[in-house]
């Protein structure tokens, strides 16, 4: 009997040791790789297990690619959990892998989020489908189109101001990020979804109660972050999107398609797109490239996704900025007025973009506040940069942390004021156009950019020919710490105040 049970411990440990043998030897698998990188200054050293910094769950992400910047310098390697990444953090050298040596860095990396659905995103195609999902879809997001768009971006704006004006007699206090959420997926439900909402309004609708599941923010620590960074293919097990979430809104997307091609018209919008591209499926074209119903109604959810919470947190941090800086507030608020004066009271796409302060305003939050952390690429063929000797192998992930650039005294002077006059146009000249990163740089950048910048001009507008910003004893920047894509910010709160002064055509 002693005999056996022996044995059975015997078999046991050995299983064991080898398990944690394998599981070492599999997490440890590409350690070195960055050491052999010519010409690479840096390496971020790697724990034994975890990668290069094994506590990131626990900080703030984009500061502490700040400290690594400072460090270890403009160009340094670090292991992600097991993968090896090269940082970049120079604009001329990100400026020629985004751009001019486009040919050698053409894809992000290829990621499994968990749900066939999702893991169709544009951003993250192989090259040959991520180049025609992006060119059926960007004919649907020029300015031209954005002018028919702004519309209806309009109607849920006012809308939006109405509901909210509502709840500040009612003393509700004005929670930036939550209220801007819901406006921002309004706009998304109207303009991409042909939805008409009020999530301030009906928080029990059935469209604003999935978006909330979409929502980022509950974690206080992402305590998967280290596990799936060493693990990637238990993403599968722990899906980062609820399906249920995700087929509600492929549902959504069906019927709108359908009532639209049933309907006849033709408005060569987004759903139009689709549409065009939903008829090509089965074509030998797409068959071969893999494109599928799926891949069509999935850029329907990035659309979504990619949209409301980015923007959101855009319009958060400048109602913030202005709070903090009241001749900023001033002098912006001078602009809104005179420019209401001009075109009596009406709010327009034709005329928005005469409103310079306010989209210096809008890229200073940005550059100080950049909604996401990092952007990457990956090396899809050898590449060679004889200035500085880097040899980037064939395979490896490229990061450019965007806000280690947007802090560097070198490119923006005085980083840690928010200065919205480094952005007017006179001074264009001072500035390196490839260190602001915000939206990217090069064929995949920000494909919505001009609808966000749109929608926060016209959002912005029209809150602030009603009220203007205050800080109170809430007012504080605390950010959930493991963020590695995107900025997020704790919830905070902001006096609006009503203003006194109106001009005509005021909404509430
Ligand atoms: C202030 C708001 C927004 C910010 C700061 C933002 C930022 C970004 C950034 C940094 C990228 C990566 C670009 C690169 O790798 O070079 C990106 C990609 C993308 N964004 Fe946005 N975005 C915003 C709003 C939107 C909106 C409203 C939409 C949809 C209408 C959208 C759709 C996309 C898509 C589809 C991609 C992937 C493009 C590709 O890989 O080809 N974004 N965005």
């Amino acid at each position: 009997m002693l005999a056996v049970v022996g044995f059975l411990a015997y078999v046991i440990i050995t299983a064991l040791v080898g398990l944690v043998t394998a599981a070492v030897i599999y997490v440890r698998w590409h350690y070195g790789t960055l050491e052999k990188v010519k010409g690479l200054p840096a390496v971020v050293k790697p724990a034994i297990v975890g990668g290069s910094d094994v506590y990131i769950h626990k900080k703030i992400v984009h500061d502490q690619d700040s400290e690594n910047v400072k460090k270890y310098g403009k160009i340094y390697g670090y292991y992600e959990g097991r993968q090896p990444q090269i940082y970049i953090a120079d604009p001329e050298l990100v400026r020629q892998i985004f751009i001019k040596d486009f040919d050698h860095f053409q894809t992000k990396r290829i990621m499994d989020f968990g749900h066939a659905l999702i893991n169709e995103m544009m951003d993250i195609l192989p090259y040959d489908k991520w180049k025609v999902v992006r060119s059926s879809l960007s004919p649907s997001l020029t300015t031209g189109k954005i002018r028919h768009m702004s519309i209806e971006m309009t109607e849920a704006i006012q809308d939006w101001v109405g509901t909210v004006g509502e709840k500040l007699k009612n003393n509700e206090p004005f929670e930036p990020k939550r209220l801007y959420t819901a406006l921002t997926s309004d706009v998304v439900a109207r303009c991409g979804f042909g939805t008409k909402v009020n999530s301030l309004h009906d928080p029990n609708d059935i469209f604003v109660q999935h978006t909330r599941k979409f929502g980022t923010e509950d974690l206080e620590i992402n305590f998967m972050l280290p596990v799936t960074q060493t693990f990637p293919f238990l993403i599968s097990l722990a899906p980062f999107f609820p399906p249920d979430t995700l087929d509600f809104f492929a549902n959504i997307v069906k019927n709108v398609m359908k009532s639209r091609r049933e309907s006849n018209t033709k408005i060569s919008d987004f759903i139009d797109s689709l549409n065009e591209m939903m008829e090509k499926v089965g074509t030998e074209e797409y068959k071969k490239l893999g494109i599928t119903v799926n891949t069509v109604l999935c850029q329907a959810l990035i659309f979504f996704l990619a949209g409301f919470e980015t923007t959101a947190t855009t319009m958060t941090f400048l109602s913030y900025s202005l709070a903090k800086n009241p001749k900023v507030q001033e002098k912006l608020l001078e602009e809104v007025d005179a420019y209401l004066a001009r075109h009596d009271g009406k709010i327009e796409h034709e005329t928005i973009g005469e409103m310079t302060y306010l989209a210096a305003c809008m890229n200073e939050t940005l550059r100080m506040y950049a909604p996401l952390v990092r952007v990457e690429r990956v090396c899809t063929k050898d590449w060679y940069h004889e200035p500085t000797g880097l040899r980037i192998p064939k395979g490896m992930v490229v990061q450019v942390p965007i806000h280690a650039i947007h802090y560097n005294e070198e490119y923006f002077p005085d980083p840690h004021s928010f200065k919205p006059e480094r952005f007017l146009p006179e001074n264009k000249d001072k500035m390196n156009p490839y260190a602001f990163l915000s939206f990217g740089m090069g064929p995949h950048n920000c494909i919505g950019m001009r609808f966000a910048k749109e929608e926060i001009q016209l959002a912005m507008t029209n809150l602030l020919r009603n009220y203007e910003f205050r800080p109170n004893a809430s007012t504080k920047i605390k950010y959930h710490p493991g963020r590695t894509f995107l900025l997020q910010v704790k919830p905070f709160t902001l006096d609006a105040i009503r203003r006194t002064k109106f001009l005509k055509g005021e909404t509430i």
